[in-house]
């Protein structure tokens, strides 16, 4: 019976699509195959899928989907601030995500967030930071100010700043340090002039010594340009193509009293109504292959392991991409490979020496030390009190460059005498002897870390915010990317880490490779019926006419589900129509 009204069908239609007999034999097998799965559901339990799909209709096929489809597996290699807050993100739709986290380092997460508790249990938190210290406040809304908030966290302003220039034996502070403020402001600002009205691209460093070599300023002191030399921009080389470039980034910093690793912390373990993250510690992905045939994202590991995912969140830092120590296969578009060579990496570093007591000035939040050699450019310039935040009798010292590389070679005694060095001419003997011993030294290193290999992105000359950008693309059907490299906006910071991991997830939430595969099928079928359509106009005789007509309708009707074209005649029963609506949907 049912055989016979669905051939019944299956000739009007193919009658009305003027199908060769071929074509109708392929229709007939199609509605025999569909019988067979009809009767198979029928046998599947309580409720067959067509029972559960008929709820659907006059719904959105998408709620059907959704409601029915398996949760799809994500895999996020890497646990830094980018990919645990991709996770945490994914994990709120458990309905529609299962996530798990794969971290390469074998005793910790967080990445390039380190608040060394494990070493140090009873530490509070700043004085064991030796990556990511201080949460930026500047000018614009810092997200992860709101999440401290949200968390409970306390945060508090590093207090001021102290420049010290130890060969005129002279510290500026106050309302002398404004003035330097203000005249480093000028010069920065002519120096991105004399940067943008330049023909060749340079760096912050060329400009701002080309304003002050060729007398374009004049200094009331000489402080500010020491000022200017001992920050980021100036010390890193960073390209004056960008206004960013020209600030110097010491004000508007906050400290977390329970140090920066406390996010990522909470972000794993969850809160009092949130699960843990799922975390595989010990897990360094070595190659990831998309499967298209599948729709799947292979992940193979060091250790002879592999997972299968729908989607893989990729949130390792840029150079372990750029070094080829993570392979894709097939390979990523040759514009990712362009993008990492040109972005630049930074290398830094942090010290963190404890005493007896505290012997430096405790008003003071961070003292700047001015240098005139170029070796030491870099070397201990910067240093916070966190005696003012936490209690503790500490100083945290920063590297930068040529000295941050350097600094990793020493022994623990050489950099210990190094750092003494620098406190002495500092400081001085008298204040410098009330500190007593050194209890703690404890430092970072970054560059010959493995799974960092260097600190952070900087826009190095050559490169361009696009290649920032390209990163947070996709590569279809299931590679999506997190971390400070994924975009020029915050690039180098936690919170853009944070930003960046929020956006994969709803990348992946959205589905965006689907709709881009969508997008694409639209724009394709626009193509061929443009062609289509100047083609009829270039040939003429009714017999070509209706072939063509013919040709149209076929493809018309042909409906594509996941992925591969099924005879329309097979989709429209599936929705249980009768043969006269069966017809009438094909007449429209
Ligand atoms: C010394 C220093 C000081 C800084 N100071 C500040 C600051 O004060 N304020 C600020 O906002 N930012 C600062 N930053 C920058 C900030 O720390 C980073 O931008 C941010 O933490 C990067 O987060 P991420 O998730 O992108 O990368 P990461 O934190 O590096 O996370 C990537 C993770 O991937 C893992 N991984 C690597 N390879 C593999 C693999 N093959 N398989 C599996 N896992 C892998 C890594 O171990 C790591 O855990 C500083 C950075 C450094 C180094």
């Amino acid at each position: 019976m049912f055989l016979h009204s669905a051939f019944a069908v299956e000739k009007s239609v193919c009658h009305k699509l003027c199908l060769a007999p071929e074509d109708s034999l392929t229709m007939k097998f199609s509605i025999i195959l569909f019988l067979i799965l009809c009767i198979v559901h029928c046998f599947d339990g309580n409720e067959s899928f067509e029972d559960k799909k008929n709820k659907f209709v006059g719904d959105e096929e998408k709620d059907f989907n959704k409601k029915f489809a398996l949760p799809k597996d994500v895999v996020v290699i890497g646990a830094g601030m980018a990919g645990l807050a991709a996770a945490r993100r994914l994990t709120t739709d458990k309905t529609n995500f299962t996530v798990n986290i794969y971290e390469a380092r074998r005793e910790r997460f967080g990445g390039r967030v380190w608040t060394d508790k494990l070493a140090n249990p009873r530490a509070k938190g700043p004085e064991v930071d030796l990556g990511a210290f201080s949460l930026t406040a500047a000018g614009k809304n810092n997200p992860l100010f709101e999440l401290a908030a949200d968390l409970g966290l306390k945060s508090v302003s590093l207090g001021e700043l102290q420049l010290l220039i130890p060969w005129e034996k002279r510290v500026v502070i106050g309302t002398d340090l404004d003035t330097v403020f203000s005249e480093t402001s000028k010069i920065l600002e002519l120096a991105m002039n004399e940067s943008k009205a330049s023909k060749i691209e340079m760096s912050v460093r060329e400009a701002v010594d080309a304003v002050i070599s060729n007398g374009k300023v004049q200094l009331s002191d000489s402080a500010s340009s020491y000022l200017i030399q001992s920050s980021r921009p100036y010390l890193l080389d960073y390209s004056g193509k960008y206004p960013q470039s020209f600030q110097l980034g010491f004000a508007h910093k906050k400290v977390l009293l329970d140090g920066m690793g406390e996010l990522t912390d909470r972000l794993l373990s969850g809160d009092l109504d949130e699960p843990p993250l799922h975390l595989g510690l010990n897990k360094a992905a070595r190659q990831i292959k998309i499967d298209k045939k599948r729709n799947k994202v292979v992940v193979r590991f060091t250790d002879g392991s592999q997972v299968i995912a729908d989607a893989v969140v990729v949130a390792v830092p840029l150079s372990i991409i750029s070094s080829g120590d993570l392979q894709f296969e097939p390979f990523l578009p040759k514009a990712y490979y362009e993008a990492a060579k040109e972005m630049g990496i930074t290398w830094e570093n942090r010290v963190i020496v404890e005493f007896d007591h505290a012997f430096w000035p405790q008003e003071i939040g961070m003292f700047v030390r001015a240098v005139q050699a170029e070796e030491e450019m870099g070397h201990l310039q910067v240093w916070f009190n966190i005696n003012q935040i936490v209690g503790v009798p500490a100083l945290s010292g920063y590297l930068g460059g040529k000295a941050a590389e350097a600094f990793e070679k020493l022994s623990d005694e050489e950099a210990e005498k190094a750092v003494l060095s620098v406190l002495l001419e500092m400081f001085g003997e008298s204040l410098l002897s009330q500190g007593g011993k050194v209890v703690r030294l404890q430092r970072s290193a970054w560059i010959s870390d493995s799974w960092s290999k260097g600190a952070a992105t900087y826009p190095k000359v050559g490169s361009s915010p696009s290649m920032w950008d390209i990163f947070a693309e996709p590569i279809c059907p299931g590679v999506y990317f997190a971390g400070e490299h994924t975009s020029f906006v915050d690039h180098g910071t936690v919170h853009g880490a944070y930003v960046s991991g929020l956006r994969a997830a709803s990348q992946i939430m959205g589905d965006l490779c689907e709709q881009k595969r969508l997008e694409q099928e639209e724009r394709e079928r626009k193509q061929r019926e443009a062609e289509m359509a100047k083609k009829e106009k270039e040939t003429s005789g009714t017999g070509t006419i209706e072939r063509s007509v013919c040709r149209q309708r076929k493809e018309k009707i042909s409906i594509n589900i996941i992925g591969s074209p099924i005879p329309a005649a097979f989709h429209l029963l599936t929705k249980k129509q009768t043969p006269t609506q069966a017809k009438s949907h094909i007449d429209t």
